[in-house]
C-alpha cells in the first residue's frame, strides 16, 4: 500500500508492513541490500545447488543465509555474480521477484519508486520431468512458454497476449483442467544468449510434486489422466506442445512480465514421466547445466 500521508516529498511511500525492510536495511526475507545483486543472477531451487555453482567461482565475497533464500556473490572467470537459492513453489518466486524488484526499483531508504526503472536479468537453473517421449533423461530444457496450474497470478493483474490466452483456454478445455491456467512467454533476449542446443520446450508449473503432477502413492488422486492429457494435448495451428513439469518457472515469467524484468528457466531433465525412468546420475546433468550457463554469461 502507497501512503500519502508523508507530505514532504511529491511521491507517495511505501508502508513498513508493506516493503519490510530488517535493521541493516536489507529486503525482509532475501536480507540482501541493492549492492549485492550482479548484472545477471543465477536462480536455483535446492539450497545445496548454490554451492555447486559457486564451487567453480575464483572468489566469493558475500554469503547470505536466511530460510531458504541462501545467497553467494563471487567472481567467476572475471565476472561478478550473485546465486541465489529459493526453495519449492511459485510462493517463494514471488517473494523472490518481488524482492530484487524492490532491491533495484525502490529507493530502501526514501521508501519510494525511483522514476528511472531497472531491468534485472535472471536465469533459473533448476530439475524438471519430461512430459513427452522424445524429450531425453538428461538433456537440457529451454522454456519458451510457461503454463502454471498454481493460483498465483489470480491474484495479480497478469496481461497474456492473444495467443497465450488462447492457449490457456484451448487447454483448459482439452485437458479437462480443474482451473484455466496462465500462459506466459519467457525472455526471448536471454534465450539467445543462453540456450543454444538446448531443447526448446513449454513447460507446465504444478501446485505440488504428486497429485498435481499425476502421482499417486497412497492417496487416490482426483484426476488421475493428468499425465495422459498433458502429454495428448497439441494446438494444432501453433503447434504447440507441453514438454516438462517442474514447480517454479511460471512464477517467474508471470512475476517478470509484471514487472518488467527478463528471466529465463533452464531445466535439467532427471525424470521421464512417460516413460517411468528416472535420471542414474541427475547431479551430472546438473552440474553440466551449470557449467554450460556460467560459461554463457
Ligand atoms: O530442482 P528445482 O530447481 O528445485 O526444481 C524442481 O525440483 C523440485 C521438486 O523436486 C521443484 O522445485 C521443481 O521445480
Ligand atoms: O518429475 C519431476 C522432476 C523434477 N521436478 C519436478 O517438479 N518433477
Amino acid at each position: 500500500m502507497l501512503t500519502g500521508g508523508d507530505t514532504s516529498g511529491t511521491m507517495p511511500k511505501i508502508s513498513e508492513t508493506d516493503l519490510i525492510l530488517n535493521k541493516d536495511g536489507s529486503v525482509y526475507h532475501l536480507n540482501l541490500l541493492p549492492k549485492h545483486l550482479s548484472d545477471i543472477i543465477i536462480t536455483v531451487g535446492d539450497p545445496g545447488r548454490v554451492y555447486r555453482v559457486s564451487e567453480h567461482f575464483d572468489d566469493i565475497e558475500f554469503e547470505m543465509n536466511k530460510r531458504e533464500y541462501i545467497t553467494q556473490v563471487g567472481t567467476y572467470k572475471g565476472k561478478r555474480i550473485t546465486v541465489i537459492s529459493t526453495g519449492m513453489g511459485t510462493d517463494n518466486i514471488e517473494i523472490l521477484l518481488t524482492e530484487l524488484d524492490a532491491l533495484v526499483n525502490i529507493d530502501l531508504k526514501t521508501r519510494e519508486l525511483k522514476s528511472k526503472k531497472k531491468k534485472l536479468k535472471i536465469i533459473r537453473i533448476g530439475t524438471s520431468g519430461a512430459l513427452q517421449d522424445d524429450v531425453p533423461l538428461d538433456s537440457h530444457l529451454v522454456t519458451d512458454y510457461a503454463v502454471g496450474l498454481d493460483n498465483l497470478m489470480s491474484f495479480y493483474n497478469l496481461e497474456m497476449n492473444e495467443f497465450e490466452e488462447e492457449i490457456a483456454n484451448d487447454l483448459y478445455k482439452k485437458a479437462k483442467l480443474p482451473i484455466v491456467p496462465y500462459v506466459i512467454k519467457g525472455s526471448e533476449m536471454l534465450r539467445e544468449q543462453f540456450g543454444e542446443g538446448m531443447i526448446v520446450g513449454n513447460t507446465v508449473t504444478t501446485p505440488g510434486f504428486y497429485a498435481p503432477q499425476g502421482r499417486a502413492l497412497r492417496t487416490s488422486i482426483k484426476y488421475p489422466a493428468l499425465l495422459e492429457e498433458l502429454n495428448y494435448y497439441h494446438n494444432k495451428s501453433s503447434d504447440f506442445w507441453l514438454t516438462n513439469f517442474e514447480m517454479e518457472t511460471a512464477g517467474y515469467y508471470g512475476m517478470a512480465r509484471l514487472l518488467g524484468h527478463e528471466v529465463l528457466s533452464v531445466n535439467a531433465i532427471i525424470a521421464n514421466r512417460v516413460k517411468n525412468k528416472f535420471s542414474k546420475d541427475p547431479n551430472k546433468v546438473i552440474d553440466a547445466l551449470i557449467k554450460k550457463i556460467l560459461d554463457r554469461i
